[in-house]
């Protein structure tokens, strides 16, 4: 394709992933051909040397750093140490070494899951670090905050402008069905649709069905991601306290666990029970997003709950035709 002059060189961080995907989709609508890309396999971002080595070769303008150590409550729960020990490393290198090479403008993703368990509802950006942290995510949080505190300390010392998006939960093609690793949107249209085509008679939902979510549909987060980073310095700027520079993503509407099963399940065209395992974790009762401040900013997001569930369970299926075991990673031990 050819490149347009004086078009900025984006990287995206995690551009075979569920967001990075997207942002990758929404440049590309929006006409950007200057996209720089990297798998897992191609640039270790654990790895400082190879960062910095792609930094200084690359010529970045803007980075999405869209790569992460993720999962659900299980994952989370289960591999603390990879949790905390990749993502410290991804941000503390992509942002490190994006500074050293001249990058001027970054986006951090963090995670709803910074707030603490209990904040008051809906979640707004200050309250960030006033209480305990929810258990099954807390190396995860502890990262995505530091991760916030970075971007914050560079624009503070270096004049650099990386900004934070903090997003909801997400859901959409590209994301990770793995039966126990991954959230509960793909866990569950990959169970309904298992338990459709197999005739069992009821699906298993994990925990008590009581905790509420937010959920946001990829694109919509993609969408987000890039209006954010193209916003002016000054907009920015005066709508984020310099000690609390992130904003909020999500829909602003919330459901139970046991609401969103029911959905999947219409969604799928299942007809059974649905039953509750009551011995796997609940996790934060509830974490719904004040998004007031990007409203204020100028974005909302679009796509209702159903219709996102609908083409979610649409790229499920194309998953399956293209090959019946799909993105199904399990976290792999930290490099001694
Ligand atoms: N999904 C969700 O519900 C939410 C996600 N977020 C945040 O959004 C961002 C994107 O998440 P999402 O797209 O869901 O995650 P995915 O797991 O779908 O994608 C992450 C991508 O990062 C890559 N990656 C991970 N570790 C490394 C590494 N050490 N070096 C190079 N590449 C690496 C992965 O490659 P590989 O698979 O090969 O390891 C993968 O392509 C993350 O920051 C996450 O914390 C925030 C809130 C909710
Ligand atoms: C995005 C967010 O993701 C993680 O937090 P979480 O919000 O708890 O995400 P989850 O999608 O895994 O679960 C949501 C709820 O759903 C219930 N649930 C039912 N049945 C299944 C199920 O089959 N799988 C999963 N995963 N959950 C299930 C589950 O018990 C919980 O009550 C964080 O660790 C953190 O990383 C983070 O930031």
């Amino acid at each position: 394709m050819q490149q347009k002059q004086n078009e900025p060189r984006i990287y995206v961080a995690g551009h075979r992933g569920l967001v990075g995907s997207a942002i990758v989709r929404t440049l590309r609508a929006q006409g950007h051909t200057n996209i720089v890309t990297r798998s897992h396999q191609e640039l270790e971002l654990t790895d400082q040397s190879q960062v910095r080595e792609f930094f200084r070769t690359e010529n970045i303008d803007q980075v999405y750093l869209a790569a992460a150590k993720v999962g659900g409550i299980h994952a989370n729960n289960s591999y603390p140490a990879e949790f905390i020990y990749d993502n410290m490393m991804v941000q503390a290198n992509v942002v490190h070494e994006a500074w050293r090479a001249g990058v001027h403008k970054l986006l951090f993703l963090g995670s709803s899951c910074i707030y603490p368990r209990l904040a008051a509802q809906p979640i707004r950006e200050e309250y960030l670090m006033n209480g305990i942290l929810e258990p099954t995510n807390e190396p995860y949080a502890m990262a995505k905050i530091a991760g916030i505190k970075l971007c914050e300390s560079y624009n503070r010392q270096y004049g650099t402008d990386y900004r934070s998006v903090m997003p909801t939960n997400l859901y959409g093609p590209g994301d990770n069905y793995h039966p126990e690793n991954s959230h509960v949107i793909p866990a569950l249209l990959r169970r309904f649709h298992e338990a459709k085509t197999g005739g069992a008679p009821e699906v298993v939902i994990w925990g008590s069905g009581k905790p509420m979510r937010e959920f946001l549909y990829v694109d919509d987060m993609a969408a987000a991601s890039v209006y954010v980073m193209n916003l002016p310095l000054e907009v920015y700027a005066a709508n984020t306290d310099p000690m609390h520079s992130h904003i909020n993503v999500g829909t602003g509407e919330d459901v139970t666990i046991a609401a969103l099963a029911r959905l999947v399940g219409e969604t799928v065209g299942y007809g059974g029970r649905i039953v509750f395992d009551a011995s796997k974790p609940d996790g934060t009762p509830r974490k719904l997003l004040d998004v007031s401040k990007l409203a204020a900013l100028g974005w909302r997001a679009s796509t209702p709950l159903a219709e996102g569930l609908r083409r979610a369970y649409e790229a499920f299926l194309e998953t399956q035709v293209e090959a019946p075991v799909v993105r199904e990673r399990e976290p792999a031990a930290v490099a001694a």
